[in-house]
């Protein structure tokens, strides 16, 4: 599905939510592999995406400094409630705080404003109702009425999004018209508005207009928060649960980096196996996108069994992940060892020669974010392990340890959020 029929199998079927203000006509989530799904990703991996890009000047920087404010807004945290932290709360708000800086070389502005809230809370909420099961999306006759009111207030949550999106284009749109020229290298906002002057530039036919920026960017904000957040609080969990394994991980890093180091950056992963071990492992047992449904845009035969044109062939990366013939008896277990022991071929995040570890899929749908969320894991869970000390709350020791339960939607993300106590290391 991912390699032999892969050109066949690249359709996508939008959830009903996502009809909302007319969001999927223009969502490259959705889209079906022709030339405006191409046109967006490439802008996408082009200007924002791309190895090339977050390390260079201009983005580099900004990664470091969202390392830097996770563990500021952890300190904060910390102080306010006796140690008590919720990991999954303080990685939210930095990651967001990234992406929108990334996008618009703007910041949200101060945390504690009603507008952060708000759209910290719109974000959060619009992404929680994308993963909600919905009626409509199995009873089609059903969908106009919208019973469970999911489209509605995904719908209202989106707005906000893209009311706040749309503030930063005026704003841009003003600058531009003031001052003529700029140096530097573009952001992804001055990218797309380029494109709207230059119509055609573009592949022939695909327009960029202002429906396709606010959807664009609401898809990439939306997706680096969810899922860059659920897979460091994953880790996390397994982390306390496991706390030899946390050790020895805090021990890498302190031997590595030195005792006095305060963050990581990407570029010190390639000295440090275990992390980079303990976040596959991670990623392995919390694919965060567990299934991934591929419309068959023509009849294909798998194996002897013909699939109708239209046909949604789902891939099941959570049962991929945990295959006893490749992991061995215990697949379930969390086991960061099992890595180290693999060639690299086999661990690499693009799709491994033998699919058996694809967290981020595999073939024309590969995710568009894999090198922003490969490069934020790491630095940011690094960086935590090696400014903090974590223990579990006295009161989640003696209910039996963490909740490792899971909400099941779109994405797979910690059913109860994930709280822990942090001790500054004394440097
Ligand atoms: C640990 C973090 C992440 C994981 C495990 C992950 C995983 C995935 C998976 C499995 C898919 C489905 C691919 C398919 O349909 O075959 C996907 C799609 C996608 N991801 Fe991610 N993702 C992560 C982070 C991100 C981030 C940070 C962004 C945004 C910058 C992003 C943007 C996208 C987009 C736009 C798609 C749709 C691609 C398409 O349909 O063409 N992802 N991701």
């Amino acid at each position: 599905v991912l390699q032999t029929h892969n050109g066949s199998l690249t359709g996508r079927t939008p959830p009903d939510a996502w009809l909302a203000l007319g969001h999927a006509a223009n969502s490259v989530f959705v889209l079906p592999p022709g030339r405006r799904w191409r046109a967006l990703r490439r802008l996408g991996t082009e200007h924002l995406l791309s190895a090339r890009r977050l390390d260079g000047d201009r983005l580099r920087p900004l990664l470091r400094g969202a390392v830097a404010d996770l563990a500021r807004r952890v300190s904060k945290e910390m102080m306010a409630a006796a140690g008590t932290v919720e990991v999954g709360r303080a990685a939210f708000a930095a990651v967001m705080e990234l992406q929108w800086r990334a996008m618009f070389s703007a910041g949200l502005g101060d945390d504690d404003s009603a507008a952060a809230r708000e759209l910290h809370d719109a974000a959060r909420e619009a992404v929680a109702l994308s993963l909600e099961r919905n009626v409509s999306d199995f009873i089609p006759a059903l969908a106009a009425a919208d019973l469970q009111g999911i489209r509605r207030g995904f719908g209202r949550r989106v707005a906000m999004v893209y009311q706040r999106i749309d503030e930063q284009v005026e704003r841009r749109m003003r600058g531009r018209r003031e001052a003529s020229g700029g140096s530097g290298e573009k952001d992804l906002l001055d990218v797309m508005l380029d494109m709207t002057s230059e119509q055609g530039k573009d592949d022939g036919d695909v327009t960029v207009d202002r429906d396709v920026i606010r959807t664009f960017l609401t898809d990439i904000f939306l997706a680096t928060v969810d899922t860059i957040v659920s897979t460091i609080e994953w880790a996390m969990a397994e982390l306390l649960q496991h706390p030899d394994t946390m050790s020895k991980l805090q021990e890498e890093l302190r031997s590595v980096l030195g005792s006095k180091a305060q963050h990581l950056e990407y570029s010190d992963v390639d000295r440090l196996p275990y992390l980079r071990a303990v976040i596959r492992e991670t990623l392995r047992l919390h694919p965060v996108v567990p299934l991934v449904p591929n419309v068959a845009e023509a009849t294909v035969e798998i194996h002897g069994h013909a699939v109708p044109k239209g046909c949604t062939v789902l891939v099941n990366l959570w049962a991929v992940h945990r295959d006893a013939a490749v992991w061995g008896p215990e697949p379930d277990r969390f086991v960061p060892e099992r890595f180290l022991l693999r060639p690299p071929e086999e661990t690499g995040f693009l799709g491994t020669t033998g699919f058996e570890f694809i967290p981020f899929s595999a073939g024309r749908r590969v995710c568009l974010g894999l090198q922003l969320a490969t490069r934020m894991v790491h630095a940011m869970l690094g960086s935590l392990l090696l400014r903090f000390d974590w223990t579990l709350p006295r009161e989640v020791k003696e209910n039996g340890g963490v909740d490792m339960s899971e909400s099941l939607g779109l994405t797979m993300v910690m059913a109860t959020p994930l709280r822990a106590v942090a001790k500054s290391v004394s440097v």
